[in-house]
């Protein structure tokens, strides 16, 4: 499988820090692919998003770009905060601007494109990102979803190949969740990969085709989604858990078996009452 960004043993303590928050991670982001990058509070996923685009240096270990090692010199750290767009996991840490169309034009201008070429890529991100309407807003009048999609947009203006995105379905309800993964999927479809890090399973299970899982500063798994599954004890441990869909599978042969009371359960309060009466009874 190609690599588009490759960690090889990254060691990182912050200064003053007592112990490494990265303390060895290796691995590749395949090109072309949808990725979810799981682990529990503190495992040390923002820290190496930070890397994946120069802004840390790692103290150990290597950081390779199509199999190029990374060299941290202005030249080269300017290209990689072009070609790996970063949005995070707090977005007023993001927007910088007063309006929407001068935050999605800052990068641009950075760039020192042709007026009429920032003009006509500003306009193209806010349609593709449902932002038109809020063109002239200013940002502080926005709502977080709002200033999510703004961030994304932000950032996909300037055509990055590798979009990492902090956990950024924290605080939408379900359907500015929904449709975050479109627009997610949408991007993906337009030739960029792209790389998620979430607490959320079945998000990661649903959406992602390749999931990687991290804890304690390292990589602990890295495979297809249906592969997670056959480490639910790992994913318990790191209190993950398993996926819904996989969880009412495993209840199938309960049903089967009866074991559940007699015949499928007419409504969802029936199903709920079941499932309450056979965790009381494994709990007894
Ligand atoms: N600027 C900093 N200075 C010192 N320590 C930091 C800094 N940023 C993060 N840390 C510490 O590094 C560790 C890893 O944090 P990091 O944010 O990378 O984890 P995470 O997996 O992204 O967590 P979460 O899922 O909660 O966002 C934590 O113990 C955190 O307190």
């Amino acid at each position: 499988m190609k690599r588009l960004l490759e960690f090889s043993n990254l060691q990182y303590t912050y200064p003053g820090g007592q112990k490494p928050v990265l303390n060895g991670v290796s691995f590749g982001i395949p090109a072309g692919k949808k990725c979810a990058l799981l682990g529990r509070n503190g495992c040390g996923k923002s820290t190496l998003f930070l890397h994946a685009n120069g802004i840390l240096q790692p103290q150990q270990g290597q950081l390779f770009w199509k199999g190029t090692p990374f060299v941290y010199k202005r030249s080269f750290l300017q290209e990689m905060t072009q070609k790996v767009g970063l949005v995070f996991q707090d977005p007023e840490h993001q927007l910088i601007a007063s309006t929407v169309t001068e935050d999605i034009s800052y990068g641009l201008f950075n760039r020192k494109l042709p007026l009429e070429v920032i003009r006509e890529k500003v306009v193209g991100a806010l349609e593709s990102f449902g932002l038109t309407e809020l063109a002239d807003v200013p940002i502080h009048h926005l709502s977080l979803g709002q200033k999510r999609r703004l961030a994304l947009a932000g950032v996909m203006v300037l055509e990055p190949e590798l979009l990492l995105l902090d956990e950024p379905t924290a605080y939408l309800d379900r359907y500015q969740t929904k449709n975050l993964m479109r627009e997610l999927d949408q991007i993906h479809r337009s030739g960029t990969t792209v790389l998620m890090a979430t607490h959320d399973m079945d998000i990661a299970f649903e959406w992602a085709e390749w999931i990687c899982v991290m804890d304690g500063g390292r990589l602990v798994f890295a495979g297809e989604p249906q592969e997670v599954l056959s480490q639910k004890e790992l994913l318990e441990s790191l209190h993950l858990g398993i996926p819904l869909v996989a969880e009412v599978w495993e209840l199938l042969p309960a049903y089967l078996k009866n074991e559940l009371g007699a015949g499928i359960p007419q409504s969802v309060e029936e199903l709920k009452r079941r499932l309450e009466a056979k965790q009381e009874v494994a709990s007894v």
